[in-house]
């Protein structure tokens, strides 16, 4: 008998799943394509020692930004660092912009000014020009598509790929913050007169709306060769660290009790009976920089840290793919790394 299977949607097969299926179409690849599909950025080579590094990003509102309770600027802002960030995961320096915009046409068109005045904010930090872009209407909400391009020594440039057998796996900054702050954010918007956010409550708003890219750290990792493979954290270190190890054809063992978790997002995990390490596993938009490298500079990395004033946390090692993806809890019991960070099509709502 026949049994006629029914047609897969992307709610089964997930963002990832189609990311794979679109990618089988994309065959023809030119010589100078040295990454395509498939890491943060890809890499493309322009003379014999250098490339260009470029990535895309949508940013739709209702998905990505909410503005009953972000201003224009925020969603600016926080838009130019997701792509910044993307060049910090390949070592590259961030130099150019490109915006596409589509926007309801009753829009004021103060909003959009203040749109870019977000986007200047880390430009001007981090010396990107805005150099173009394309405008339409939409029928709803607004959406943005903004383009980045940098730049890397291309025997540099940090790939997915590069994770090694026994690399320790370090992370930048703290993890969950900006999902905290999301979930505050959303709670309040519902309350009629919410109180003044509590100071714990306003460092994770400002983590979630003014996250903090590393893209000197990644240029750093790159140039000295010290990383073997590295992404950055936007959609939850669960999924992330599962990009990687499937890139690099390798398998983790993470160590619950390493990760770096604030002072606030534990204060918040505890009072509102959530876990802080789930929000540090699901937690997306982060926009840290997860890396692996060999042991041996362990002192290197203590020292990269005073000098970027930036924290770095060794948070697990690489294992054989054999062993799998696994998290070493408190207790010293392993469990697999179960992937419940953000995925487009699935149908888990933000929690
Ligand atoms: N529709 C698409 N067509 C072709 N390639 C795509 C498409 N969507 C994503 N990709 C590619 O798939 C890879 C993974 O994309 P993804 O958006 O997950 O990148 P990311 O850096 O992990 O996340 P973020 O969107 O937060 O930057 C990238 O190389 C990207 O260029
Ligand atoms: C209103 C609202 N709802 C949910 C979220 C959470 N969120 C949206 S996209 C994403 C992952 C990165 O996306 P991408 O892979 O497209 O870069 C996350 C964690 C938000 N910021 N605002
Ligand atoms: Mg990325």
């Amino acid at each position: 008998m026949i049994h006629a299977s029914r047609p897969s949607t992307l709610q089964t097969i997930g963002e990832f799943g189609l990311i794979r299926a679109l990618e089988q179409h994309c065959h023809h690849l030119r010589s100078d394509v040295l990454q395509g599909i498939g890491d943060d950025a890809a890499i493309l080579r322009t003379t014999p020692n250098e490339a260009l590094i470029v990535s895309t990003d949508l940013a739709i509102e209702g998905i990505h930004f909410d503005l009953s309770f972000e201003s224009f600027q925020d969603v600016g802002y926080r838009t130019a660092v997701a792509n910044i960030s993307d060049m910090a995961a390949m070592g590259a320096t961030p130099k150019f912009l490109l915006v596409g915009l589509a926007v309801p046409p009753s829009t004021a068109v103060k909003s959009l000014k203040d749109l870019y005045r977000g986007f200047k904010e880390p430009c001007r930090r981090y010396n990107i020009s805005m150099v173009g872009g394309d405008t339409s209407s939409s029928q709803s909400g607004l959406f943005l598509c903004m383009t980045i391009l940098g730049q890397v020594k291309t025997n540099h440039a940090l790939k997915r790929s590069g994770a090694k057998v026994g690399d320790h796996v370090y992370v930048t900054g703290t993890l969950g913050d900006s999902k905290a702050g999301l979930q505050i954010l959303q709670r309040r918007a519902t309350q009629k007169n919410p109180n003044a956010p509590q100071p714990y409550e306003s460092f994770l708003i400002k983590r979630h709306l003014r996250p903090t890219p590393r893209p000197a750290m990644g240029q750093q990792l790159a140039k000295s060769r010290w990383a073997h493979g590295a992404i950055d954290i936007s959609d939850g270190l669960s999924g992330d660290i599962q990009h990687l190890c499937k890139a690099s054809g390798v398998g983790v063992e993470l160590w619950a009790s390493q990760l770096p978790i604030s002072r606030q997002c534990a204060t918040y995990a505890k009072a509102y009976g959530h876990s802080s390490i789930e929000l540090a596993l699901e937690g997306g938009e982060d926009y840290e920089l997860l890396f692996t490298v060999s042991p041996r500079h362990q002192q290197t990395m203590a020292k990269l840290s005073r000098t970027f004033k930036t924290p770095l946390t060794c948070i697990g090692e690489i294992r054989p793919r054999s062993f799998g993806l696994k998290l070493k809890s408190e207790g010293g019991i392993s469990r697999s790394i179960a992937k419940h960070s953000y995925d487009h099509f699935s149908k888990k709502p933000i929690r």
